[in-house]
């Protein structure tokens, strides 16, 4: 199995709590890009001391009491299904605070983190405040929610987006890469991709490549996998039949996304 790549896990953590991913600093090699996936049950309680790291909380599914100090968001969250389609409520939290997530429903909740330092106040991202794009055409459509993106000084580092591709359709193409440090031209940014299809038996191909080629896999993503990407080109096709969504984390020294397209591939965007 690519090193990329990592399974969801089913591990209890506390009362109503299970821990179904935790990509970190020891078990991938991103250094910017944190990310967990926690699934509590209705009336159970995560409760996390950020140390020099920034955290977006994502209700995935489910709703959620949200508390940080003197601020206390109530029944967040919008949908029982990704696939829903309709954005989600999130809620940003700054370094070296204690927050606490409480299930109201059975939630799956997406904490994504990037090192910070200087402290920004806690904010509740709404779903209605999510920027909705639709991206591409032929078979490059993609749907998008923009949860924390780089036009949004909410965070020090963290951006964050929501991705859907239907069956036949290819994103994150033509294959694009941020992993170099030259603004203007391109920003250094890791990324994660937390994968669901619809329906669940589905998977999808996701390619991470350098352009030496000393970095090229290509995996076969099922649902709930996480990829990570610390460098390289990294598209993402979907089969016919099946819907895919994914959340991207990215962040790395300066909170741009200025992207590179592959030379090769960038003609497919000037088709008439
Ligand atoms: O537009 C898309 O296909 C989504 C991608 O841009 C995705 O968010 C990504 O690769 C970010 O670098």
């Amino acid at each position: 199995m690519s090193k990329l790549l990592h399974k969801p896990m089913q591990e209890t953590i506390s009362e109503g709590v299970t821990l179904v991913h935790d990509v970190n600093k020891k078990n991938s090699d991103l250094r910017y890009v944190g990310f967990k996936v926690i699934d509590v049950e209705p009336g159970a309680k995560y409760e996390e001391t950020l140390g020099k790291e920034e955290c977006c909380i994502v209700a995935l599914t489910g709703k959620i009491n949200v508390k940080e100090g003197n601020e206390f968001f109530e029944n967040i969250g919008t949908r029982e299904s990704v696939f829903e389609k309709k954005p989600t409520d999130s809620v940003y939290v700054s370094n070296d605070r204690t927050y606490e997530v409480e299930a109201v429903t059975k939630a799956r909740v997406a904490l994504c983190y990037s090192p910070s330092e200087k402290q920004l106040p806690t904010k509740l991202i709404k779903a209605e405040d999510n920027g909705i794009e639709d991206r591409g055409k032929y078979s490059n459509k993609r749907h998008v929610h923009n949860i924390l993106p780089d036009s949004d000084p909410t965070a020090n580092s963290l951006l964050v987006v929501e991705v859907f591709t239907e069956g036949g359709n290819f994103s994150s193409y033509p294959p694009h890469k941020h992993d170099q440090d030259i603004l203007p031209e391109e920003s250094f940014l890791e990324e994660s991709y937390y994968h669901e299809m619809d329906p669940p038996q589905g998977f999808v191909f996701q390619r991470v490549y350098t352009d030496d080629r000393s970095l090229d896999e290509t995996m076969t993503v099922e649902n709930g996998d996480v990829v990570e990407v610390p460098v390289g080109y990294h598209p993402v096709g979907v089969p016919d039949g099946y819907t895919s969504y994914y959340l991207n984390v990215m962040a790395g020294p300066t909170r741009i996304w200025k992207f590179h397209n592959d030379p090769d591939h960038e003609w497919i965007l000037d088709r008439k």
